[in-house]
């Protein structure tokens, strides 16, 4: 019996549409071959949403967001929009998802596919077989935290500034999700903050040992201030199971770690809220980690692997498609092994494809598979 899921794809600017593109042609074969069908709603954000309709983000968006089963997110932001004010950058709008949605855990895996071992800056010997989540708060912390602003001093002098800032339960609630799928790997979370320097990360120290202790004591835990964990990213990745960190420091530190993986164009996300007691239901956004990439926007060339992986962790975690999220993950890795590279993780030897081919390749694969 077929049933249906409904979807709100959020396209956004840069290579966002670019990428989208291809992860339609994997739904469009889900629907075709498996029995689930995706009621797909389309809508603006960010850049383009700020053209057309004057704002990053509608309200009207935000309620269908809310409304939907999930959200499939490109990416926003451009250099046509970098001279508007901070109050009506791109940015904000997925911002806005996040915060309005309540979607404050944001998982970031990097894992090292055995095909791209070679595509890494760092020696194979250093990543091969790296597979670590980034567990990234996403709704509190310094992108958020008032007061911010440029002043004016009396001397005619500006000053900038922000407030990085948590709560105890916000710093718990994303605690207890880092340990969670900790118990499902390798029983291990490293968590990050510079609680030598600053008083949120003092906070945040205190209250992870607290919930460890109290519910975790299984599960191993590490503290490490955030600019070593950096460099042990690059050293011995593979200490890592899950590291845990704030707004900031996951967002820093999962781009260094989509750099282990070949790429940014190969890291998805999901950004997950809390589980509504009534429903069993939680609001989820899924992502690739990087942005709107204007340097290579409109050439055709972009990595659509990220957005593609961001679907497959949308089927697993809002639909428990563990399934056919495993059918899409090995689709991708086929494709790898087969010799395919966007110009982002291009090795000696092997064949480099523009996005569309990359995507129709993916598609090849789910027919080889599923035969
Ligand atoms: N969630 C979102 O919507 C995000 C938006 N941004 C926005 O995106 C814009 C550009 O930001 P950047 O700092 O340049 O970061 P970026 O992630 O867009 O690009 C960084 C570098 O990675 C490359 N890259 C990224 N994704 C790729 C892919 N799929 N395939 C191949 N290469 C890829 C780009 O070409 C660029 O050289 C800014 O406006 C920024 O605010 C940045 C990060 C997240
Ligand atoms: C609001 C985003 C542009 C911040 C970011 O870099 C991210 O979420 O990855
Ligand atoms: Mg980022």
């Amino acid at each position: 019996m077929p049933s249906n899921k409904k979807l709100l794809i959020l396209p956004g600017d840069g290579i966002g549409p670019e990428v989208m593109r291809e992860v339609r042609r994997v739904i469009d074969w889900m629907d075709r071959r498996r029995a689930v069908t995706f009621d797909i709603e389309e809508r603006l954000v960010g850049g383009s949403a700020i053209d057309a309709e004057g704002t990053p983000c509608s309200d009207e968006t935000v309620e269908r967001a809310k409304a939907v089963d999930a959200v499939l997110f490109g990416s926003v932001g451009g250099p046509k929009w970098d001279g508007l004010a901070f109050e009506k950058r791109p940015e904000l709008g997925v911002l806005r998802l996040r915060k309005d949605l309540g979607l404050f855990a944001n998982l970031r895996p990097a894992v090292v596919l055995d095909p791209l071992v070679d595509a890494s800056s760092l020696k194979p010997e250093v990543v091969r077989g790296v597979d670590i989540m980034v567990v990234r708060e996403s709704t509190g912390g310094i992108y958020f935290g008032e007061p911010r602003g440029i002043e004016t001093l009396p001397d005619g002098k500006r000053r900038g500034f922000d407030t990085d800032v948590y709560h105890e339960d916000e710093i718990a609630r994303v605690a207890r999700v880092a340990f969670d799928l900790a118990r499902q790997r390798r029983r291990k979370v490293t968590s990050v903050e510079k609680a030598n320097v600053m008083q949120s990360g003092r906070l945040w120290r205190a209250v992870v040992g607290e919930i460890h202790k109290a519910e975790y004591a299984d599960v191993e835990l590490e503290n490490m201030y955030a600019d070593n964990c950096a460099m042990q990213l690059c050293s011995r990745p593979k200490q890592f199971d899950v590291i845990l960190g704030s707004n900031l420091f996951g967002d820093v530190l999962s781009d260094l770690a989509a750099a282990l993986t070949g790429s940014l164009g190969m890291l998805p996300s999901a950004t997950l809220g809390a589980v509504d007691p009534v429903t069993g239901k939680r609001h989820a956004l899924y992502e690739p980690i990087h942005g709107s990439a204007p340097d290579i926007a409109g050439k055709g060339i972009a990595n659509p692997l990220a957005q593609i992986l961001s679907f497959a962790m949308l089927l697993r975690w809002s639909f428990g498609m563990d399934e056919d999220a495993a059918l899409v993950e090995s689709a991708v890795g086929k494709v790898l092994s087969g010799g395919l590279r966007t110009a982002d993780i291009m090795q000696s030897g092997m064949a480099r494809v523009g996005t569309s081919v990359m995507g129709e390749a993916v598609v090849r694969e789910l027919d080889k598979l599923a035969a």
